[in-house]
């Protein structure tokens, strides 16, 4: 059976740690650090995110802030908005909730935002950062599974790693930071997609399997080796009349049928998903302290 790696049990771990961090800028007399949302529309995920979001910055301690806008507005209302925050002084990072509506260029809109402060990680300059090494935001979920692995003491060194899904802010970035060079890192990565032939011959010889399409109970038994390490990021929501909010979150994962075989492996919910929220925190300290810095100067 299968250990498990607890993301709610890590996510606490961090933002305590955050928190002590916090305290300490606090007593030397320096603000608070500063985090706005932005959510265009109502999609009812969408809210409950962004809610968790401003509940986590209360917890560690920092400012948060939520601005509100319309499903109507159209793409150039949104970028003078983003604009407004990339010249506010005071606020450390701020994040565009995704998916936008359909009449506006996501990616027009994440090029807009200032990669200082683009906390989620997912500006074009931040992502070749990351690609390349150097020093910026991650991506809050394949930097909540570095972490994971990381503090579990998880090795990817010399290890296959087969990443499922290709999308801009999980699989891609995933892939590419297990192949880096360092701890975790140093893996050989092989990312799979919906045009992969015969995915399960690609799963069936990793070590670890990053499991990031959105598709419930996917990966099955037969599709892994005994013993491997299952991360799932997956967190669909099923419609199940018998349960009391009408719905269950699934993952990609088939967990009753994977956990036997698997050595470790993430719940769903209680897995990626804090520590996800975790990591937001991190980018935002992280841009926080380099402000200060720069004050300080
Ligand atoms: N600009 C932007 N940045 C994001 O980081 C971003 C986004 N847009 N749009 C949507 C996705 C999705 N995402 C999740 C974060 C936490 C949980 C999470 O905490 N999940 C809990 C369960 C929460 C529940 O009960 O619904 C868990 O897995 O245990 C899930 C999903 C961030 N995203």
């Amino acid at each position: 059976m299968a250990n498990i790696l607890d993301g709610i049990k890590l996510s606490k771990q961090i933002k305590q740690e955050i928190k002590d961090e916090v305290i300490q800028y606090v007593n030397q007399g320096y603000r608070r650090p500063h985090l706005l949302a932005l959510l265009v529309g109502e999609n009812a995920a969408s809210v409950t995110y962004v809610n968790n979001k401003i509940k986590d910055c209360q917890a560690v301690g920092f400012k948060s802030s939520l601005v509100k806008l319309k499903n109507t507005i159209t793409e150039e209302g949104l970028l003078k908005e983003v604009g407004k925050l990339n010249e506010t002084d005071g606020l450390d990072g701020f994040i565009v909730q995704l998916p936008l509506p359909k009449h506006i260029n996501q990616e027009r809109i994440i090029t807009a935002i200032n990669p200082d402060k683009d906390v989620d990680g997912f500006h074009p300059v931040n992502f070749g950062k990351m690609a390349l090494g150097i020093e910026s935001f991650l991506p809050a979920t394949p930097y909540g599974i570095m972490e994971m692995l990381s503090r579990y003491k998880i090795s990817t060194e010399g290890k296959q790693v087969v990443v499922i899904g290709r999308s801009r802010i999980v699989g891609r970035p995933m892939s590419i930071l297990l192949s880096r060079k360092g701890n975790p890192g140093d893996a050989t990565v092989t990312l799979v997609h919906s045009k992969t032939v015969d995915i399960p011959k690609h799963t069936r010889n990793a070590d670890i399997i990053i499991t990031a399409l959105g598709v419930p109970q996917f990966l099955k038994a037969d599709m892994i080796k005994q013993g491997s390490v299952i991360i799932d990021v997956g967190i669909t929501k099923v419609e199940d009349f018998t349960s009391e909010k009408g719905y269950y979150l699934s993952g990609d994962v088939d967990f009753p049928e994977v956990s036997p075989k698997a050595s470790w492996i993430t719940p769903v919910p209680g897995g990626v998903g804090p520590m996800t929220r975790a990591m937001l925190l991190k980018n935002t300290l992280f841009a926080y302290s380099k402000e200060i810095k720069k004050q300080n100067k």
